[in-house]
């Protein structure tokens, strides 16, 4: 188990490289948590993510992880339909769950029939559903649910999951998911899980590439003179956080 609280930075040459290890880092985690309770519970980014993620689809992770025992979840999406391009699951779809054997039934998607404010309440209670069947576990230190693995991407102005800098969502801390209909970046109608979720998680991967990350990378890690704590800076899982940066995302640290 991760030391609490434990923060890893590695800065590897190429994306290239990033993605060899990120792929080994999440195989690894998966093998101990099915080994340990028999599922392993995802939490994906939409964004470039995915495409750093590209490793675990090929061998010889494609053949040895134990696709049946994943339960895969979403930090936040668009409220889209599942087959528009803005769509966070389709992303995933196209690059990753099309291409393993993830029981249909353990993908939990968002409803996108229902509305921004609808659909984060209807995903809050399939959470919660979630924990009485014993698949999700609860943070015995926040009472929030406790995700094995939550895989973060950043955009360069710092957010993280669909919490903007300076949005009031920052500061929710009773909803486990929550909905903004104001995102700065489109689409603007969006759900998100909320700091206390995220910051419950046994191990957080941050994974950060190319230059327009620099500046927020460095408000999160290095000597910023911007007092202004941005969301990626608020991180701060009871468990792991490693980061996974590149070059040119680390080169104002
Ligand atoms: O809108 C979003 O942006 C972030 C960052 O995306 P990136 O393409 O800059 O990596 C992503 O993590 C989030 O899930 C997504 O909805």
């Amino acid at each position: 188990m991760a030391t609490k609280g434990e923060v890893k930075k590695e800065v590897f040459e190429s994306e290239e490289d990033l993605a060899v290890s990120l792929a080994k880092y999440t195989a690894q985690l998966s093998d101990k948590f099915c080994k340990e309770r028999g599922a392993f519970t995802v939490v994906l980014s939409g964004g470039s993510l995915i495409n750093s993620l590209r490793k675990l689809v090929e061998p010889p992770y494609i053949d040895s992880i134990e696709w049946s025992k994943w339960h895969v979840f979403w930090l936040d999406e668009r409220v889209v339909p599942k087959d528009h391009e803005d769509s966070n699951y389709k992303l995933a779809y196209d690059g990753l769950l099309s291409k393993v054997p993830i029981l249909p039934g353990n993908v939990y998607a968002i409803n996108d029939a229902l509305s921004a404010e609808a659909a984060a309440e209807d995903y809050e209670t399939r959470l919660r559903h979630l924990v009485k069947s014993n698949v999700l576990e609860i943070s015995a230190a926040s009472g929030f649910p406790k995700f094995d693995l939550q895989l973060l991407g950043m955009g360069p102005d710092g957010h993280v999951a669909s919490l903007f800098p300076g949005h009031p969502l920052l500061k929710e801390n009773k909803k486990w998911v929550t909905f903004i209909k104001d995102s700065p970046k489109p689409p603007p109608e969006r759900i998100t899980f909320t700091f206390p979720v995220i910051n419950s998680s046994a191990y957080i991967a941050l994974v950060v590439t190319g230059a327009a990350e620099a500046g927020a990378v460095q408000n999160a890690l290095g000597n910023s003179q911007n007092s202004e704590k941005l969301p990626v800076a608020m991180v701060s899982p009871e468990g792991e956080l490693a980061w996974f940066l590149d070059a040119a995302a680390a080169s104002k640290l």
